[in-house]
């Protein structure tokens, strides 16, 4: 089969075409349109759901959901946090198991027992969360992806083939320790495109790449859905959605309310059909700057790992009031700074200093008695243990504070308490604080970590990525706890690689660049190309909307 460049692969398309019996983009007008239910089912959908429906103790996640995704075409999957984009798409993926309704792909019923025989009848799945081995190749990682995998060269051939098709470098013979996310999930890419997958999903997968990555993402999708691959897109970033994609199927509480085309929509307006209305612009009034919270002085600190970073005579002040925005690449040493404020990692006598006492040698818990909190950007494993309760999780961090933990006792009926509270201020969607952390939808986990850490009225707080994978509403909801949290005179140190959330934000802003943190400058005024130079030449920031 011929597979080099652009002219093989559309050859390559017709004959996997051919021998799918599916139909590329280019017939599609001439297919009959069966508009049934008010959802897009026609001859040319590789994929089609009806009256799908799933529940979970308490909820219902699916509720007679019925769409189709056609050859050629990017289809977006829009939704809030806990809309139930991802139950239906582990369904599709043969994760999770429908209660009803049926699926068919290339008109055959689907109903796949695991993702083994998703896989073999043509369904491709590119996880949020990575699931490749450190140690190991690329080769090796997709070998043991494989149901039969060929002889080591030939399979390294091939991932060399295809990733030149795609235009996705990569080499089989790194070790998957070595590469950056965005070439991390190129292998996963890859792994994926072996399998000539019919539909291919990809959920949030432009959330940890550099606009660069992305660009090349996208690059790679259009050219598979040209070929005639479907392909089912999960994102919260409505300007990509708007840019890349053919039409959008909009679910709110597990329902579809609508299916458009997202070109021809604002993403206000696209923001508005996930909630049901329109969204609260931030109030960023009322705020006053006062007197100095936190020093940090000359902190220097040798990487922790042979891949983090070490952090370079770090220096700044951060003033009760105020919102401090630290901007850089991933991998900069923004979790490194995180470990340093939050004291999981200790630094020399003198170098964080709250209201002028030395924290630098305390621990996290110390620092929480002393009122410097910080939430991670990992929020399931680093900020929450997955299998805790959520009360049992409200233990972690707010022990001390809020009066849970005393003389070494727990006071679980007080924990309980707490966790409702946050529950309710931050509008978690969850049927309550007896439920595992692992079972709450990401941005609902994320509301709930913030909120949790917001709620011990902190003196200053830090967060890493505290809108990653959170959609339009609740990023909202988050980015105004933090307004208010500065309001109140705490100060808040925001470490983000989303510029405009930085821009929103902050006060001042600070680049984070191989783990030295630039002089501050007022952001107000600041313009994109300022922060480039800021930035001194690094790979490029975020800018989904600016
Ligand atoms: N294993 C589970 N056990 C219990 N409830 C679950 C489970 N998985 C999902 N849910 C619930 O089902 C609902 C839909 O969740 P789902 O993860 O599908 O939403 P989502 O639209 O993908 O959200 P996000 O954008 O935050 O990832 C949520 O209320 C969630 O808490």
């Amino acid at each position: 089969m011929n597979r080099g460049g652009c002219a093989g692969i559309s050859g390559f398309y017709r004959e996997l075409s051919k021998q799918r019996n599916c139909p590329r983009p280019s017939d599609r007008d001439k297919q009959d349109k069966d508009l049934t239910k008010g959802t897009n089912l026609t001859d040319a959908a590789v994929f089609r759901a009806q009256g799908i429906g799933k529940s979970y103790p308490g909820v219902r996640a699916n509720d007679d959901v019925s769409f189709s995704v056609e050859a050629g075409e990017i289809h977006a999957l829009l939704g809030e946090n806990g809309a139930g984009k991802s139950t239906l798409v582990k369904m599709i993926y043969g994760l999770v198991r429908p209660d009803d309704g049926e699926m068919t792909l290339n008109g055959q019923p689907h109903q796949p027992a695991d993702p083994r025989a998703a896989r073999a009848a043509g369904v491709a799945m590119v996880f949020q969360h990575f699931s490749l081995f450190d140690a190991l190749t690329v080769a090796e990682n997709i070998a043991l992806g494989m149901e039969n995998p060929p002889h080591r060269h030939a399979l390294s051939a091939r991932i060399a083939q295809v990733s030149q098709d795609f235009g996705l470098p990569l080499n089989p013979a790194r070790r998957v320790v070595t590469l950056s996310a965005g070439e991390r999930q190129r292998v996963e890419i890859i792994r994926c495109l072996l399998q000539n997958p019919r539909l291919l999903i990809m959920d949030e997968p432009t959330s940890v790449l550099t606009p660069q990555e992305a660009e090349l993402l996208f690059a790679t999708l259009r050219k598979l859905a040209d070929g005639g691959t479907a392909i089912l897109y999960i994102s919260h970033k409505l300007d990509e959605i708007r840019a890349h994609c053919d039409r959008a199927t909009i679910l709110r509480h597990g329902r579809v309310v609508d299916s458009c085309d997202p070109r021809a929509h604002s993403a206000r307006t696209l923001a508005a059909m996930m909630v049901g209305g329109e969204m609260r612009p931030i109030d960023r009034s009322g705020r006053r700057t006062g007197e100095v919270l936190l020093q940090v002085r000359a902190l220097s600190q040798p990487a922790p790992t042979a891949e983090g970073t070490a952090l370079k005579g770090v220096t700044l002040t951060l003033r009760a009031g105020e919102i401090l925005g630290i901007g850089g690449v991933a991998g900069n040493g923004q979790d490194e700074l995180l470990a340093a404020l939050s004291g999981e990692v200790r630094s020399a006598p003198g170098t964080v200093l709250l209201e002028g006492a030395d924290l630098s040698r305390l621990g996290p818990e110390g620092r929480r008695v002393a009122g410097l909190l910080a939430a991670p950007e990992d929020r399931l494993g680093h900020a929450a243990v997955p299998d805790f309760s959520l009360t049992d999780n409200t233990l972690l961090t707010a022990g001390a504070r809020k009066g849970l933990v005393r003389k070494g006792l727990i006071d679980r009926p007080a924990a309980r308490a707490y966790a409702a509270d946050v529950i309710r201020a931050f509008d978690v969607r969850t049927p309550g604080p007896g439920t595992t952390a692992k079972a709450l939808s990401g941005g609902n986990l994320q509301k709930f970590v913030i909120g949790r850490e917001v709620m011990q009225t902190p003196r200053v707080l830090a967060v890493n990525q505290p809108t990653w994978g959170v959609d339009a509403g609740a990023a909202a909801a988050v980015r105004q706890s933090l307004l208010d949290l500065a309001r109140s005179g705490a100060g808040v140190i925001v470490i983000s690689q989303d510029l405009d959330e930085l821009l929103e934000l902050s006060d001042r802003f600070c680049a984070l660049n191989e783990g030295r943190l630039s002089d501050p400058v007022t952001t107000e005024g600041l313009t994109l190309d300022r922060i480039g130079l800021m930035l001194g030449g690094a790979h490029g920031m975020e800018v989904a909307h600016p």
